[in-house]
């Protein structure tokens, strides 16, 4: 959020209500540090002014796959090759491997905001330094990619590493993802051969379409080298062709849906129950009809007048801190936690999967591993639960590591697949999640005795 205001604070005052409208709103409502697309609207031309030039949809891409397959160089080469179109600032290899140190959520990660634009569109381009880094920015969305580059290594095909980034690519919702296999300058043509098959196996394994999945081989360094154009410039020009058109443009979050996490609620006199909170997605008006979703409740009103800063608007965005006068809804009905949002769109659910990364003690977690059926409190958007936690695949989770993990809700909050959640324990930060899969809600009897948990646990805690 502290680059979010510097860079905004570097901007004429009349292109603030253009950034606010365009892009601000949705970084705002992502609620982690994202650098790229601020800088990408914000250029500064020579005369010391600050231009917004908001010329192409813009998309936020990175580069994933084995160790040494060649993504830092593959990013580098994909500037050159702009560059030499000045559609990009050309980076070279080390300023992108010393990615500067993030802190999201207390979790430290080395990530590379790499920025460039095609004739198409506006590209942030995300590239950590190391393993684990991928698997902490996945998780934290620390730069949420909207499509990814596998890069596989002709030399190498298939590695865990391959594997392991596009699983968690799928589980956590990247949708589309184009493949590049490198280093085709020291492999012979049937051994790329081989590597595409085998890569193209895999991606119709991972629940993509392997068939379909545009594969461009080429060599990074030749192109970062100006060598041998046809495997160097040429390949990376093919790629991200195939970027532009395979990736599609995301969906606005003012084009979706309204959603807002309830933050308060107040009754006024003499105008009835005001919600506040912010937007999170989509747009809202006066006369709307909406859900007000969670803690077990499912109502229905209408929006009757939109308020922020003590003044009435024709219409909130995204982004934006508001009131909503609600309709026949008394002030006690309404919790903190619960969800305002167009009918039909959110539901509340109890039983969760979920891709987690575990805090390590040098990041503020705690020393010591968990196993399953630890009770952690669960923390989304405005809402928090208390969440019998099952490790499916392994015995305890160690800090410091990721795992998959299942969550049960004493009761049933909104959630979505994608949705971003940190988990606590007492006081401390214990991990930071994404929800991959929403299953069926729990039975009263399963329910019961997740509560019966509970409360033994509390009462072992207060005797201590
Ligand atoms: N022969 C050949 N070597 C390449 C090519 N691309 C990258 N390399 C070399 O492969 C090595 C690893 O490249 P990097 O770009 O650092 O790989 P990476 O995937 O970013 O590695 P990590 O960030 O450590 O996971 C370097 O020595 C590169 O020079 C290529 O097209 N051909
Ligand atoms: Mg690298």
């Amino acid at each position: 959020m502290a680059t979010i205001s510097f860079a905004k604070s570097l901007v004429n005052p009349a292109l603030k209500l253009v950034l606010k409208q365009s892009h601000c709103s949705h970084l705002r409502c992502s609620g982690l540090p994202t650098v790229t697309p601020l800088s990408i609207v914000l250029r500064r031309n020579y005369a010391e002014k600050q231009v917004f030039e908001r010329t192409k949809p813009h998309c936020n891409v990175g580069t994933i796959g084995h160790v040494d397959h060649g993504k830092t160089t593959l990013t580098a080469a994909i500037t050159k090759v702009l560059a030499d179109q000045n559609l990009a600032q050309k980076k070279g290899y080390s300023d992108i491997d010393n990615a500067p140190e993030e802190k999201a959520r207390g979790i430290t990660i080395n990530v590379a905001h790499v920025e460039y634009q095609t004739e198409q569109r506006h590209y942030g381009h995300t590239d950590c330094p190391g393993h684990a880094d991928y698997i902490k920015n996945m998780i934290t969305g620390t730069a949420q990619m909207d499509g990814a580059i596998l890069v596989v290594a002709a030399t190498d095909g298939v590695m865990p590493q391959t594997r392991e980034h596009l699983i968690l690519a799928k589980q956590i919702g990247i949708q589309h993802v184009v493949v590049f296999i490198n280093k085709v300058d020291a492999a012979d043509e049937e051994m790329v051969e081989l590597v595409e098959m085998e890569i193209r196996e895999l991606m119709s394994e991972m629940g993509y379409d392997g068939d379909k999945i545009p594969v461009i081989k080429g060599s990074a360094l030749c192109a970062l080298e100006g060598k041998s154009p046809e495997i160097g410039a040429d390949a990376i020009s093919k790629l991200l062709q195939e970027v532009d058109s395979f990736i599609p443009t995301p969906v606005r979050e003012l084009d979706k849906p309204f959603l807002m996490p309830v933050e308060s609620v107040h009754s006024i006199p003499g105008r009835g129950t005001v919600v506040t909170g912010r937007l999170h997605r989509g747009v809202l008006k006066k006369g709307t009809e909406c859900e007000i979703v969670g803690h077990g409740k499912v109502m229905k009103t209408t929006v009757t007048g939109v308020e922020m800063f003590h003044k009435t608007l024709e219409e909130a965005q995204a982004g934006d801190q508001l009131g909503a006068l609600v309709r026949a809804i008394k002030r006690e009905q309404i919790k903190r936690g619960m969800v305002m949002a167009k009918p039909g769109t959110v539901k509340a659910h109890d039983n969760i999967e979920a891709a987690v990364y575990i805090l390590s003690k040098e990041e503020g977690g705690r020393s010591k591993p968990f196993t399953s059926f630890i009770q952690l409190q669960m923390f989304s958007m405005t809402w928090d639960c208390a969440s019998q936690v099952t490790i499916p695949d392994k015995e305890m989770v160690m800090p410091g590591e990721d795992a998959k993990l299942q969550l049960k809700l004493v009761k049933p909050m909104v959630c979505e697949t994608g949705q971003r959640f940190t988990l606590r324990l007492g006081d401390m930060t214990l991990g930071t999640g994404v929800i991959t899969k929403i299953n069926n809600n729990l039975s009263e009897e399963d329910r019961i005795k997740i509560m019966e948990g509970k409360k033994a646990r509390e009462k072992a805690a207060a005797k201590k």
